[in-house]
């Protein structure tokens, strides 16, 4: 006998079918209040209703219960369009009407009817009032970024939130474009450190993979940990802090759970109590940021593309970021890659405390101003997998003030898809 069980898994996989095979099984005509498959009361029995809800609210309505509330989405463009008043100019409130019916149209005919749009059905709408505005003066064009996130509909873009659609993975051409092959990521620490050239920075090596056979001193068998001194001149830490300053502080956050569209929501928690600031705008631009950037690419070989925005820290007394790993486990399949490397960057002396831990090592290095620490976050011979070797903590700061800098830089490039809210 077939049990529910196994014929949820054989059959009732329907919902998860290509969206395409979906398509098939239904009506797109979803106006009346019925279910478009015989199964789906059952899958509703089944808890489909949540756990499939893109496909199940729209095409079991009647099981779900979703009927009203389709009918309403169906009608929700989002926040109501401004197309007349004083800031707009009467020639063009004719225009704009035009355009607000196009949108409707766009939004019957297409979005709730071609099934691609099937993920982002329900989701689609203007999150600003000025979005027609907006989209008659131009700016999908001229700002997609802004435009697609906030006034998708109005674009016409909505497929921009499928993060397949949006994001084009590239799978195949990875490894071409992938910063560490198997075995780089030792090449690049052994430069750093033998390279005559950077004797300035009087490089230690606190932890390395294998340690020459005449070689006295203690250093410890691991992940590669290297500290460069006089990184950064005083001066360049300074402007740092200040920039951050000017950028403003705000209370540090992780990533956190997975949105609709594919992007992260940042997740305060009580592990990790620092502020920070990001290093976007005019303080990238900054040509002492573009110094250091350069400084960083220089040494790691690595492009500056591929790193993020340098995330400015600041930890006043007691704060603290409990032990972590810096790699993010979903970013292997996206465009950017994982962190591969951190080029943590001190920018001042803190009086006590505040040094950065490394459990697994039993190492603690304490921050000095200008002071580089350099840690990779993937293994030598997969530089796609995490080395949990090197999982690490802010120590509470206990008397002064902690500025520092991460730098962390990906496999591939990290600006492109980031601007592309892709990473
Ligand atoms: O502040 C430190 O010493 C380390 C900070 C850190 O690990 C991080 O921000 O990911
Ligand atoms: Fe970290």
């Amino acid at each position: 006998s077939v049990t529910a069980t196994s014929a949820l898994a054989r059959d009732a996989s329907c919902p998860s079918l290509p969206i395409e095979e979906q398509a098939k099984n239904v009506s797109v005509n979803a106006t009346e209040c019925v279910d478009d498959h015989v199964d789906c009361e059952w899958w509703a029995s089944e808890g489909e209703c949540d756990d499939n809800a893109n496909y199940m609210w729209q095409f079991c309505r009647k099981s779900c219960d979703t009927c009203k509330g389709f009918k309403e989405l169906k009608l929700d463009m989002g926040v109501k369009q401004t197309i007349s008043g004083r800031s707009i100019d009467p020639e063009h409130e004719e225009e704009l009407k035009e355009l607000l019916e196009d949108t409707k149209e766009y939004m019957e005919n297409v979005v709730f009817k071609d099934p691609k749009y099937l993920n982002v059905r329900r989701h689609c709408r203007n999150l600003d009032g000025d979005c027609t505005y907006l989209a008659h003066q131009g700016e999908c064009e001229e700002s997609p970024d802004y435009m697609n996130e906030f006034c998708p509909l109005a674009c016409k873009s909505c497929m921009e939130l499928d993060e397949n659609y949006r994001c084009h993975y590239t799978h195949d051409d990875n490894d071409a474009t992938a910063a560490w092959g198997p075995g780089d990521l030792n090449k690049m620490f052994e430069r750093i450190v033998t390279d005559p050239l950077y004797l300035r920075y009087q490089p230690r090596i606190l932890s390395r993979p294998t340690v020459p056979m005449d070689d006295k001193t203690e250093i410890l068998q691991g992940p590669w940990v290297v500290v460069l001194d006089n990184f950064l001149s005083d001066e360049e830490s300074d402007t740092l802090i200040e920039v951050g300053m000017d950028i403003g502080y705000k209370r540090s956050a992780d990533v956190g759970r997975k949105r609709f569209d594919g992007t992260y929501e940042a997740e305060v928690n009580e592990d990790r109590t620092s502020k920070n600031s990001w290093c976007g705008g005019f303080c990238l631009e900054d040509s002492n940021t573009q110094r250091i950037l350069q400084r960083i690419e220089n040494v790691t070989g690595i492009p500056s593309d591929n790193g993020e925005m340098l995330q400015l820290l600041k930890y006043e007394k007691g704060q603290f970021y409990r032990t972590h790993h810096d790699l993010i486990a979903h970013q292997r399949d996206r465009p950017c890659g994982v962190r591969i490397l951190t080029f943590f960057l001190y920018l001042n002396d803190v009086e006590l405390g505040g040094g950065t831990n490394f459990p697994e090592l039993g190492l603690t290095v304490q921050p000095k101003k200008g002071r580089a620490l350099i840690w990779p976050s993937v293994l030598d011979e997969d530089p796609n997998e995490r080395d949990d070797r090197t999982d690490h903590q802010a120590l509470p700061v206990k008397a002064g003030v902690k500025y520092g800098a991460n730098a962390w830089i990906h496999q591939r490039n990290f600006v492109e898809p980031f601007e592309r809210r892709c990473v």
